[in-house]
């Protein structure tokens, strides 16, 4: 801490009350050197711990560095003697390079999407927490001062996240106001402005939905220089802080900590409605619906965490979007490919993004090759929970030239080899009382897709619906699920062959939705079919078509 600065936090207030301490000993001779010795421990305990936090924390980026030193260079006085700021603001009002990592890591780690900022200054914390946003993310920083505002948008404009955030000018709680009428919500709220305006800010964001179930109110200031707890306190903020921790702490809305960073960080979760406390509040409907599936929202009702899954013909389009998406939704996933190569490939790219994962070569159209691929999840995982029978092939001939070749390759991949792994996974998943079975059919097994000429496609196509059904039937009472997915025309290499380039066009003319499906439009699907919030659906083909097949 430099000598001229104003002891601001708890630990800042100890180490110049320790270096006093010291000094007054230093200046008697007859201190015992012991008393002399503990003072200089806990002076050097407390005076490394915010340098340490700043060496050990992540470095700010650029544009955070910049900002900061505009910040603490700026003349503060000068600009408010000039009548451009209403109040004089002292440059600590900013958060800084700990605090506004801190903040980061809490939108990261609660994936927060919207957020609002009440005090803005001078866009510190407000861009540290633009950071953390995905970039469809947004902010909305509240601050009384338009000067500000011009301050800190250059730089807001420097960083690739300035653009997520927005700043209302005017008094925090109008802005509340705005935001609530218009029917605004955040994930994650930082309360950083007046401090006797703490409680009605945090009320009116409950009061009004502007905080989601689950989201988080993070306030800065809540330990207050030490004075929410110090018994001789006078300092309106002081006390204004002390009676905000105690009414958040008595709310059953909310549970909350206390971080002894700085000055205090509180971050409150709004917890779920149904808790004991609230219930008695108002009449509910006390079922599954109010208080989700065991508890679990419908969003969590759709993750695959712990589930172990496989998806044939991974290693491109869309078998490889299905990888990615029971990845991402929390499932291992074996990645199947006939073609190694591609295989390891889209595994590798799980693996980067965190997905316990692994590759497996295998032909489906060989019964050999589809026991191997179940024996090695089961002995990898110990379980199959998911089986996405995805493989296929497409050949295109006119009927009265197909040959039996042609009919006996598409069968043996698209019908036979679905079967043979509907009926290797079927059985792991009997045993285990729980299973889901995801087959890829097509829009071809509903209409004949023209004007090429694929007969064995199609039929094989419609073969995969009628096993789907038969066994979705056969083996719901226990536990085993079999739907399908039938995609329209999908924007894959495949279709950018020589012969299928020039049908793009006519095909579009026959898709409602004016365009060909990408393989990310199918990704939700496979994810609904692979959850238990799909556990009632059996035998079911589930057609994303852009609305081809009915026109
Ligand atoms: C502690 S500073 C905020 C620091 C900021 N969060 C950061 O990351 O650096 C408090 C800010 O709140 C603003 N403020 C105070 N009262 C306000 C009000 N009623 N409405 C909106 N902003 C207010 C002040 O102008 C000041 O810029």
């Amino acid at each position: 801490m430099s000598s001229d600065k104003v002891p601001d936090t708890p630990v800042e207030i100890i180490v110049d009350l320790l270096s006093k301490a010291k000094n007054v000993a230093a200046a008697r001779g007859d201190v015992p050197k012991e008393l002399t010795s503990y003072l200089q421990k806990a002076l050097d305990i407390a005076s490394g711990l915010d340098d340490y936090l700043e060496k050990m924390t992540t470095q700010e980026s650029e544009p955070l560095a910049e900002l900061y030193k505009k910040t603490v260079t700026h003349d503060w006085d000068q600009v408010h003697k000039e009548g451009k700021t209403m109040f004089r603001l002292p440059k600590e009002c900013i958060t800084g390079h700990v605090e506004g990592q801190t903040l980061k890591m809490l939108i990261h780690m609660s994936q927060a999407k919207r957020v609002l900022e009440i005090g803005m200054f001078t866009g510190y914390g407000a861009l540290s927490m633009a950071e953390g946003l995905p970039e469809d993310g947004c902010l909305v920083a509240c601050e009384l001062e338009p000067y500000l505002r011009e301050f800190a948008q250059p730089i807001f404009d420097k960083s690739p996240h300035g653009k997520k955030i927005t700043v209302k000018t005017g008094s925090a709680m109008d802005t509340l106001k705005e935001l609530a009428a218009a029917g605004e919500q955040f994930d994650m709220v930082f309360i950083d402005a007046d401090k006797d305006n703490y409680i009605n800010y945090y009320n009116f964001i409950l009061d009004n939905n502007l905080l989601r179930i689950q989201g988080v109110i993070c306030v800065d200031n809540s330990l207050f220089k030490a004075k929410v707890y110090l018994e001789d306190t006078t300092d309106r903020n002081g006390l204004a802080l002390r009676e905000f921790n105690h009414f958040v702490s008595n709310d059953p809305r909310v549970e909350q900590v206390i971080v002894p960073l700085r000055d205090g960080i509180s971050i409150i979760r709004r917890v779920p409605a149904a808790t004991e406390s609230s219930r008695t509040q108002c009449e509910i409907t006390d079922d599954e619906v109010f208080h989700g599936v065991k508890g679990r929202s419908i969003l969590d009702r759709m993750r695959l965490d712990g589930k172990v899954a496989y998806v044939t013909g991974a290693g491109q389009g869309i078998g490889r979007a299905f990888a990615h998406a029971l990845g991402e939704a929390g499932a291992k996933v074996a990645v199947v490919d006939m073609e190694q190569n591609k295989a390891e490939a889209v595994a590798k790219e799980l693996f980067l993004k965190g997905i316990n994962t692994i590759s497996i070569k295998a032909d489906i159209s060989k019964s050999e090759d589809v026991q191997r691929m179940i024996d090695t999840i089961v002995s990898k995982w110990g379980a199959l929970h998911i089986a996405c029978n995805n493989a296929g092939i497409n050949m295109n001939s006119a009927s009265e030239d197909t040959s039996l070749e042609e009919w006996d390759q598409t069968f043996n991949v698209n019908l036979r080899g679905t079967f043979m792994c509907c009926q290797a996974a079927g059985r792991v998943m009997l045993k285990q009382g729980y299973g889901k079975i995801i087959n890829t059919a097509s829009m071809a097994s509903l209409i004949v897709p023209h004007p090429q000429k694929q007969l064995s496609y199609n039929t094989s196509k419609a073969g995969v619906v009628k096993l789907t059904q038969t066994l979705g039937t056969e083996w719901i009472d226990r536990g085993v699920r079999v739907n399908c997915i039938s995609p329209g025309i999908v924007d894959t290499p495949l279709i950018h062959s020589e012969s299928l380039r020039p049908l793009v066009q006519r095909w579009l003319s026959d898709i409602p939705a004016g365009r060909l499906a990408q393989v990310t439009d199918l990704q939700a699907a496979v994810v609904y079919l692979a959850s238990d919030a799909s556990d009632y659906m059996t035998g079911h083909n589930l057609v994303i078509e852009g609305g081809q097949s009915l026109w």
